[in-house]
This record gives structure tokens, C-alpha cells and sequence, in this order.
């Protein structure tokens, strides 16, 4: 499995890796970090984020499996170009539909945003909604703990995975990704991956500024281990045998859709989120599981010049009635799947606003006491 992206301090913060079962693997490609994370071996390339660089990008998004995108929550003077960036890329064809980790990095800075106020900064319900990209948002520091960075890494393989179930459990040939990093280095301050993942893509950092930086990850062949089996070895494996577009999906009868309801109810999100409660109080991630899982990047590349709401063409010029009727009935018939697959999305962002607000509640109760006493 190979993942785009940046982990920034995920190597230093991976060490020791015996807590999280993370282990880092050798690797020969500069600018690569191989890690081995639970059953998956993944390949995280690091994609320098000057704007010089970022067209270079592109040429990893069709390998990896997933996304890491790691951002400086603390230089609010470049949060718009942090958005667009990231619009840029989760909008193109070869990404949209794949997981998206997001890292809020530099917390340990006063001014930086909290995972909370991120989703709403970078308008990020709506990006994520838009490409059917699940989401995860994970605070972390380069010099703090690498808990929750892992955490997020783990979800962003096991939704990897469980987008492309359809994939072999052994080693696809997408897995192996060439050193095509434009900067091919791994950053100073992250030093080895983490360990228990595999990436093999690389990390890509977003704009000229360190503030932002995108990682593009890219899940190479899970190992065929007993725990692994099945579902996340294939996820893993390669995007290259692409499933339906949502679109085309809910027009092709019930078959096809019960499938995707499938898919949704193993959404990344949803389950990590109930996996790891004690994420949702103080860790502010979110996440957003969707039918992702059964887009293909290609797909939603061709549906791309769609503007965003708008679910089918219109019909040709003198076109009969009858026609435009039916492809009325098409759109329709798409409207539900749509809604739906946004009403996930952001019930995950909801989960975590909720968690804040029970947080602050508590905080609230916790001061009440205090305040009454003498
Ligand atoms: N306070 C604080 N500083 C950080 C953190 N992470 C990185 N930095 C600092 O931010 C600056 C940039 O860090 P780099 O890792 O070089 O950034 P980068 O994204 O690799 O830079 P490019 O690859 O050029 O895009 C350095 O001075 C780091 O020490 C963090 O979590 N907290």
C-alpha cells in the first residue's frame, strides 16, 4: 500500500515503535519511509510542499492508496492557500475517492488551530463531501507524542484497504511506487517511519512554506498475515481495477447498491471512531467514512467537469420530451445515493464536534463547583 503524503514527525514520533507496533523497514529510495504498521507494509513518499514542487505531485496520485496531508496549524496567514491546495488535490481524478489523513500539526504552538476549528477553516466537510474522500483529522506536534499521528495512520490504511476489496492479498505491482518525489528526502526532523505501516508512496508537503505539507501515501501489498486476511490485504493492493462511480452505481439496479450500503457500513470512520473513544475527547480527530470506498479515482475524474451538484448532462438539443424525461428520473434516482453519501460524511465531522461539546460541557461542570465555593 502506498500513501501520499507527510508525516512530519512521524518517524521520530514512532520510536520507540513497540507500543504501537509500528517498525520501520529499510529503505533505498530517498525521500521514502517504509514502514510496517499492523499487517500492512506501506510506502509513504514525501512530497517537498514549495510551490515550485507542487506539480510534481501529481505524478504519485495514481499509486497511492491514500493521503497524508500535513498541515501547520499555526501560520493562519497561509490557511487559505493550505485550503486550496488541498482542494487542488483532492479534487483531482486520481485522488478524489481516496482516504484523506489530515495532520494538524505544530499544536504544541499557542496560535495553532485545533482540529475543530480546521474542519470549519479549511471548509473541509464540504472539500471531503465534494470528492467522496473519507477523512480523518489527527492533531499532533513534532516533538509530542506519536499516538494519535498512528492512530490516524492506521485508519487511513484500513480505509485504504476497505475502499479496493476487490484487490489480491498479496502484493500488487502498484504497490511499487518509483522514486518520482521531486525532492527525494525525508524531512530532517522525521527521521524513521513509523513502524507497523506500510507506506511506500511518499509524502508530499503542501505550498512553499513548511506550514503545509501533503503526503500521498501509498499502500503497497498488505502482508497475507492472519489478521490481515482478507479484506485489508486486497484494499491495499491497487486501485487499478476500479469500482463503480456512485453515480453510475445507484443507477444499476439493486444489486449494485446493496453492495455500496455494504461498503458504507465499513467505512473507516465510523468504526475507528468506536475503536478508539478515547480519541474523541482530547485527540479532535474526525473522520468521514462514505461509498468512498466503491469510487474509483478514475471515475470521479470523469465526472469532474460536472459542477459540483449537478448529476448528469443535459440532454442534447432537440432532444424529445421522452428522453429528457427519463434522464430527469435518472437524476432522481441519483439525488438519495448523494445525499446520503454527504449525510455520512458529515455525520463524522458531527461526531466530532460532539465530542468537543461534551468536552466543553464537562470542562463547564468542572468549573461550576469551583466557582459557587467560597
Ligand atoms: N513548533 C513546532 N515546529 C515545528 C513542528 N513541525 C515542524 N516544525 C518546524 O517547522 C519548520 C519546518 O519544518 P520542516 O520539517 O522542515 O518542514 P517541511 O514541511 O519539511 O518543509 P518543506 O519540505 O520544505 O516543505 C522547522 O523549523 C521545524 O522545526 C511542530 O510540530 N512544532
Amino acid at each position: 500500500m502506498s500513501v501520499v503524503g507527510t508525516l512530519p514527525h512521524l518517524a521520530s514520533s514512532l520510536s520507540p515503535p513497540t507500543a504501537l507496533a509500528c517498525e520501520v523497514l529499510p529503505t533505498a529510495q530517498p525521500g521514502q519511509t517504509r514502514l510496517r504498521v499492523g499487517r500492512f507494509e506501506v510506502t509513504l513518499v514525501d512530497l517537498p510542499g514549495a510551490q515550485r514542487f507542487r506539480s510534481a505531485w501529481r505524478s504519485h496520485y495514481g499509486t497511492a492508496h491514500g493521503l497524508l496531508f500535513v498541515l501547520d496549524s499555526s501560520d493562519l496567514a497561509r490557511m487559505e492557500e493550505a485550503r486550496k491546495a488541498l482542494s487542488r488535490v483532492l479534487s483531482h481524478p486520481d485522488v478524489s475517492g481516496k482516504p484523506l489523513l489530515l495532520l494538524a500539526n505544530k499544536q504544541d504552538v499557542a496560535a495553532a488551530l485545533l482540529p475543530c476549528e480546521l474542519i470549519e477553516r479549511l471548509a473541509l466537510e464540504r472539500l471531503v463531501n465534494e470528492n467522496r474522500s473519507p477523512c480523518r483529522i489527527e492533531p499532533c506536534a513534532a516533538a509530542g507524542p506519536a499516538r494519535s499521528t498512528l492512530q490516524g495512520l492506521r485508519w487511513l490504511l484500513r480505509a485504504a484497504a476497505e475502499r479496493s476489496p476487490l484487490l489480491p492479498a498479496t502484493r500488487s505491482p502498484m504497490a511499487d511506487p518509483s522514486p518520482r518525489t521531486a525532492r527525494g528526502r525525508l524531512p530532517a526532523r522525521r527521521d524513521p517511519p513509523a513502524q507497523g505501516e506500510d507506506d511506500q508512496d511518499g509524502v508530499g508537503k503542501m505550498g512553499e512554506h513548511r506550514a503545509a505539507r501533503r503526503l500521498l501515501p501509498q499502500v503497497r501489498a498488505p502482508r497475507p498475515q492472519q489478521e490481515w486476511a482478507g479484506l485489508e490485504g486486497a484494499a491495499i493492493a491497487f486501485p487499478s481495477s476500479p469500482p463503480l462511480p456512485a453515480q453510475e452505481e445507484s443507477a444499476k439496479g439493486p444489486g449494485r447498491r446493496k453492495r455500496k450500503v455494504k461498503v458504507r457500513k465499513k467505512g473507516p470512520g465510523q468504526p475507528s471512531l468506536a475503536e478508539e473513544p478515547d480519541r474523541a475527547g482530547g485527540g479532535g480527530d474526525s473522520r468521514a467514512s462514505s461509498a468512498v470506498g466503491l469510487l474509483a479515482p478514475n471515475r470521479v475524474g470523469q465526472e469532474e467537469p460536472l459542477p459540483p451538484g449537478m448529476a448528469a448532462p443535459h440532454p442534447a438539443q432537440g432532444m424529445k420530451k421522452k428522453k429528457k424525461k427519463k434522464i430527469k428520473n435518472k437524476i432522481k434516482s441519483q439525488e438519495p445515493a448523494a445525499e446520503q453519501q454527504r449525510e455520512e460524511v458529515s455525520s463524522t465531522f458531527d461526531l466530532y464536534r460532539r465530542a468537543m461539546l461534551a468536552l466543553k460541557m464537562r470542562q463547564e461542570q468542572r468549573k461550576q463547583p469551583s466557582a459557587i465555593a467560597p
